[in-house]
C-alpha cells in the first residue's frame, strides 16, 4: 500500500486505529477450542466486526510461531483473509545479515515464496544498514523500524546518550539515509508521551506505529498532542484491550465495542487536521 492509499484510508475511516491479532489460544473463547482452527476462528470474526474501524490489522507472528505449523497455517489464513484496503503489518522484529535479511523480507512480503504478503514488517535496528536494505527492495512496501519501544527496557539502550543524542536519535537519523517517508515508518510506544516531540524534530514526516494504548495505558490524547502531523502520520495500535475484551460466545461485539471508542476519539483528533 502506498503513503497515498493510506492516508486516503485514514480519512475514510476516520480512524488510524491499527487492531492488534496478538491471538493466544490459551485465552480464546473456549467455544471455539472445537473447531479446526480455533486461531483463524477467532481472528476471522474479530476482523468481521471492526473492520469498518481500523485502517490496520497488526499480526504478531509470536503468537503464531509458537504454535509450530498449525500457528504458521494461522497466519497464512489469516492475512489472507484480511480485506485488501487494510494495511496488513508483520510485527515479526526481523534483521540479520544482509542474506538473511533477504530471506526474512522473502518470508513477509514475497507471496510466491511464502504465501504471505504484508503490506509492512517490523525490524530491529541495531544490526544496521546492510540488516535494513533488503526489506527495502519491494514496491510499496514498508520498514516499520523500532526506535522508542514501549517498554521498561528501553532505558537500557535507547535512552543511552552520547554528543549526537540519544541512541533512538541516531536510529531516526541515520536510518533516513536508507529510506524515507514512502517506506519507512518507525515504531515509538505510546507510553513515551512527551518524547514524540523529540521524535517529531527528527522525523517530522513518517508515519508512526504507536503500541501501548489499552493494556500499557498510555493516553491516545498526548500521542496525538505531540506526535500527529498534517496527514496524521499515526498508526496506533491496541492489542488485548480490544481482542479479549469478552471471553464469552460475544467476545467479537465486545471487540466492536472498544474498538468503537477508540475510533471515536480518534475521529475527533482527525477532525483537528481538517481530515
Ligand atoms: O514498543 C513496542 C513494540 C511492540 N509492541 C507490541 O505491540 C503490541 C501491544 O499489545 P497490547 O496488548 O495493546 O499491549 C504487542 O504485540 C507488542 O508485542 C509493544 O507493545 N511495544
Amino acid at each position: 500500500m502506498t503513503r497515498k492509499e493510506l492516508i486516503q484510508q485514514i480519512k475514510n475511516k476516520k480512524s488510524f486505529l491499527a487492531i492488534g491479532l496478538d491471538t493466544d489460544i490459551n485465552k480464546i473463547p473456549k467455544h471455539l477450542l472445537s473447531m479446526e482452527d480455533p486461531v483463524f476462528e477467532f481472528n476471522k470474526q474479530i476482523i468481521d466486526a471492526t473492520k469498518d474501524l481500523c485502517v490496520s490489522y497488526k499480526i504478531n507472528t509470536a503468537f503464531y510461531e509458537s504454535r509450530g505449523i498449525a500457528g504458521w497455517k494461522s497466519l497464512i489464513k489469516t492475512v489472507n483473509y484480511l480485506p485488501k484496503d487494510i494495511f496488513s503489518i508483520a510485527d515479526a522484529k526481523r534483521g540479520d545479515i544482509g542474506n538473511t535479511s533477504a530471506m526474512y523480507a522473502d518470508a513477509f512480503f514475497n507471496e510466491e515464496s511464502s504465501d504471505m504478503s504484508f503490506d509492512a514488517v517490523t525490524v530491529a535496528p541495531y544490526m544496521g544498514k546492510d540488516s535494513v536494505t533488503p526489506f527495502l527492495k519491494y514496491d510499496d512496501k514498508w520498514v516499520i523500524l523500532l526506535a522508542l519501544t514501549s517498554n521498561e527496557g528501553a532505558k537500557d539502550f535507547q535512552f543511552t546518550k552520547n554528543e549526537e543524542g540519544f541512541l533512538f536519535e541516531k536510529v531516526l537519523k541515520t536510518s533516513q539515509l536508507w529510506a524515507n517517508d514512502h517506506n519507512m515508518m518507525y515504531v515509538v510506544g505510546a507510553t513515551r508521551g512527551e518524547a514524540f516531540l523529540e521524535i517529531r524534530k527528527h522525523a517530522p514526516n513518517h508515519f508512526l506505529l504507536v503500541p501501548g494504548v489499552g493494556a500499557q495505558g498510555g493516553s491516545l490524547a498526548d500521542v496525538c498532542k505531540y506526535g500527529m502531523n498534517k496527514d496524521c502520520g499515526l498508526l496506533v495500535n491496541s492489542s488485548r484491550a480490544i481482542i479479549y475484551a469478552s471471553s464469552s460466545e460475544d467476545f467479537a461485539a465486545a471487540a466492536r465495542v472498544e474498538a468503537q471508542k477508540v475510533q471515536a476519539e480518534m475521529k475527533e483528533e482527525l477532525r483537528a487536521i481538517g481530515f
